[in-house]
């Protein structure tokens, strides 16, 4: 929406001819509504960094579609055998970077390859090592927060992890449950049937209705695409679609095989036709891929931050003895803040008024006790002069008696015996 505001200007070097304001045209929207373009942009540019991780028996073409999801050639590719000794496997946790650039947006992609499991006698800790990995990006990422400069933190952290499936078409193995077990609570788990051109599209829908039966009975919690609760009816039905495809039966191919009416595509050539991995017709590949890289990446970075790496990182600093006082994170609700504080303001008049009650008794009785005194020293000295006019009209009647009789005013005294003369 273009709008007019006045902009400030700088002195004229001769008069204008009009006499208001300058009034100039925005070239874009102005307000923050565009946020979501800033922050979009800035992303572009700073590009993104996202980790998938690749787990599942050995030989499932976890290194295969790899390659084949970001159309690059991450590993070099393998001999296009179905499924043999021959074939060059993963024997240890690898890990591959590269960027790739689509649309002007940068992306920085990280896979973790893990090699695939179920070749040994006894596999039921095969889970260990892949645990450890993502634990341990966890704890990289953790150390890095805790660092007195933080300005560059490098993010490892497994954003998506792809769980293969073997098309066998029957239900979950009990390996693959152990698996999904112990990972859901630290990933966003994807669950992909691997090798699906393997399967009838019968098979496959049976198989799909199977595995979710079990994901959902064993209580394994895989990645459910949100949608915001946006008004955007497309989104709604984008995710939804997205979201009906799990688990994905996906094909993978790096390799281009030309059809029957001159197309070069990626996909698998069989003698009775060839199995398009970029044709939804197909398989789930497409869908798969869209939903990584195009419509929730976002947010199943912000799932890792959120929900896996919080919940980690909450459990690791209990499990080092951190406590918190969880009072500060209380949700503030304004009415009862308003309450609260009417109640304080209220307690603190109370208490105000109750000191002045208290002052002002010990002024009263300290006013009494004074008046008490004062009474007290009045009554004493009232007494004494009292006393003191009572001696002396008793003496002026023994002085008057004297007179009436005759006497001398003054008592005669006494001669003492053993003296020789009388005192006056
Ligand atoms: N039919 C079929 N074969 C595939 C598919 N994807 C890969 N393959 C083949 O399966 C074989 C094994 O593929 P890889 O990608 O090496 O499998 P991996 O899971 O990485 O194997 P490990 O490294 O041992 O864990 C290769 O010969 C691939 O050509 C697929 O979708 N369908």
């Amino acid at each position: 929406m273009a709008s007019e505001v006045p902009l400030p200007m700088t002195p004229p070097t001769s008069k204008p001819a009009i006499s208001g304001p300058l009034r100039k045209k925005l070239q874009g929207y102005v307000g923050f509504a565009n946020l979501p373009n800033q922050v979009h942009r800035k992303s572009v540019k700073k590009g993104f960094n996202f980790t998938i991780m690749v787990v599942g028996e050995s030989g499932l073409g976890k290194s295969t579609l790899v390659n084949t999801l970001f159309n690059a050639p991450l590993y070099p590719p393998k001999e296009h055998v179905p499924l043999s000794d021959e074939s060059p496997k993963t024997v240890s946790i690898q890990v591959l970077s590269t960027d790739i650039e689509e649309n002007g947006v940068r992306l920085k992609l990280n896979v973790v390859d893990t090699p695939g499991f179920g070749d040994f006698i006894n596999n039921e800790e095969s889970w260990k090592p892949i645990l450890e990995t993502i634990e341990s990006r966890f704890d990289a990422y953790l150390e890095q927060e805790n660092r007195v400069n933080r300005s560059k933190i490098t993010d490892t952290r497994v954003n998506a992890c792809l769980y293969f499936i073997a098309p066998t078409g029957h239900s979950l193995k009990s390996l693959d449950i152990e698996f999904m077990k112990r990972l859901h609570n630290k990933v966003n788990l994807i669950p992909v049937i691997a090798k699906s051109d393997t399967m009838t599209n019968e098979e496959i829908t049976a198989f799909k209705e199977r595995i979710l039966l079990d994901i959902a009975h064993h209580d394994i919690k895989i990645y459910h695409a949100q949608h915001y609760d946006c008004d955007d009816i497309e989104t709604i039905n984008e995710t939804k679609d997205v979201m009906s495809k799990i688990p994905f039966a996906i094909v993978g191919s790096d390799r281009l095989v030309e059809t029957s009416d001159g197309r070069q595509v990626r996909g698998r050539k069989y003698p009775w036709g060839i199995i398009e991995v970029d044709n939804e017709e197909h398989c789930d590949f497409v869908k798969l891929r869209q939903m990584l890289i195009r419509t929730h990446m976002e947010e199943l970075r912000e799932f890792t931050n959120d929900i896996h790496y919080e919940n980690y990182r909450t459990e690791k600093l209990l499990a080092m003895g951190y406590q918190q006082d969880n009072t500060v994170f209380k949700e503030v609700d304004p009415l009862a803040k308003l309450e609260e504080e009417r109640a304080l303001h209220e307690a603190k008049l109370i208490k105000m008024e109750q000191d002045m009650k208290h002052v002002f008794q010990q002024k009263v009785q300290e006013k009494e006790a004074k008046l008490t005194q004062s009474e007290a020293e009045l009554y004493a000295k009232h007494k004494e002069m009292k006393d003191a006019l009572e001696k002396q009209r008793l003496d002026l009647e023994e002085k008057k008696r004297r007179i009436e009789q005759g006497r001398p005013l003054t008592p005669e005294k006494t001669k003492k015996k053993g003296f020789g003369f009388a005192t006056k």
